[in-house]
């Protein structure tokens, strides 16, 4: 897509270019005594897909929790397009950040159209429970917010499956239900936890042209994936989480490049790691060794 369509495109919460979006400092986040997060720092600006990336049990989602409002930092600020957030999670989705889950969380016997009209509710004056019961002024917005949400659904192409109920879905149909959900908030940062999980290769190759598209229209994205081939072809800047610590941060080829990073993943130790040193005495204990027991009495009888 080309930067005419960004600009003819643009959502309601599309960023200015160059705008810092997103801007978290030296966040943790501590579970009695264990930091699962520590001093991360970590922005994202106006046009950008970032990857989070970290084996298993690095911290993603638990930073993703407190950037969104889930989990209240231990310490460190989040700050969107400059405003420090709010800590609830309903109130940073008002304030322009979106997020799908690692596990999908949809309205299993609610329509596909439905699902899309609840993620609208922080943009419509008439609330959730409105929106759920028909309340007196949900008849007035609907016809706008309907016409939204089909807009949504044509664009990750489920506008066919509108009145089908979610559940009846296919698994990727899901996933692409749970980010028209997410973009009906009408955000400026999305932030989607390993959205090809379980998926099969045309699924995840459609949903890496999903996330440019939304790119394209002026929505930042911050995206944690196992799925390497899909997070070094999709984002300008990769950052690595390790045992709560950012390791490395930089471009594809950088962190794909990087020593420390494919030690982490082959859970080789990277900290601590014996230096040359300590390897050079390894070794000449052994040879010592050896050379004892070649020169010990009745050793050529043994062989
Ligand atoms: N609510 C919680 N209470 C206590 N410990 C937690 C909580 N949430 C996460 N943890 C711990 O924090 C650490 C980081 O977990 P987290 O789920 O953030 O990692 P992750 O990088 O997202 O892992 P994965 O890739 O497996 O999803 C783990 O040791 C986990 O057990």
């Amino acid at each position: 897509m080309t930067t005419d369509t960004t600009t003819q495109d643009a959502v309601p919460g599309a960023s200015a270019p160059g705008e810092v979006v997103l801007d978290a400092r030296g966040v943790t986040m501590r579970f009695g005594g264990l930091t699962a997060v520590r001093n991360v720092d970590l922005t994202v600006n106006s046009g950008e897909i970032v990857g989070l990336i970290g084996p298993n049990g690095a911290g993603k989602t638990t930073f993703f929790n407190c950037l969104t409002g889930l989990y209240i930092p231990t310490e460190g600020e989040v700050r969107y397009k400059g405003q420090v957030l709010p800590p609830k999670s309903f109130k940073v989705t008002a304030a322009g950040i979106a997020r799908t889950f690692q596990n999908i969380r949809l309205f299993a016997n609610m329509t596909v159209l439905e699902n899309v009209l609840v993620g609208r509710h922080t943009r419509t004056k008439e609330g959730l429970w409105s929106a759920l019961l028909r309340g007196p002024g949900f008849h007035k917005a609907e016809a706008a917010s309907r016409a939204r949400a089909m807009e949504l659904l044509e664009f990750v192409g489920l506008e066919a499956k509108a009145e089908h109920l979610a559940r009846n879905l296919p698994y990727g149909e899901q996933r692409k239900l749970e980010i028209a959900r997410a973009l009906a908030s009408e955000p400026g940062l999305l932030l989607l936890d390993e959205p090809t999980a379980g998926m099969n290769p045309q699924e995840t190759r459609a949903t890496e042209e999903l996330v440019f598209a939304i790119r394209d229209k002026g929505i930042a994205v911050l995206v944690i994936e196992h799925d390497m081939r899909f997070i070094f072809n999709l984002c300008d800047r990769v950052a690595v989480l390790v045992q709560g610590e950012k390791l490395v941060e930089g471009d594809s080829a950088t962190v794909q490049g990087d020593e420390r990073v494919v030690a982490a993943y082959l859970g080789e130790p990277f900290e601590n790691a014996p230096g040359d040193e300590e390897v050079a005495e390894v070794e000449a204990a052994e040879a010592h060794a050896e050379a004892t027991t070649d020169a010990a009495p009745g050793k050529e009888n043994d062989r």
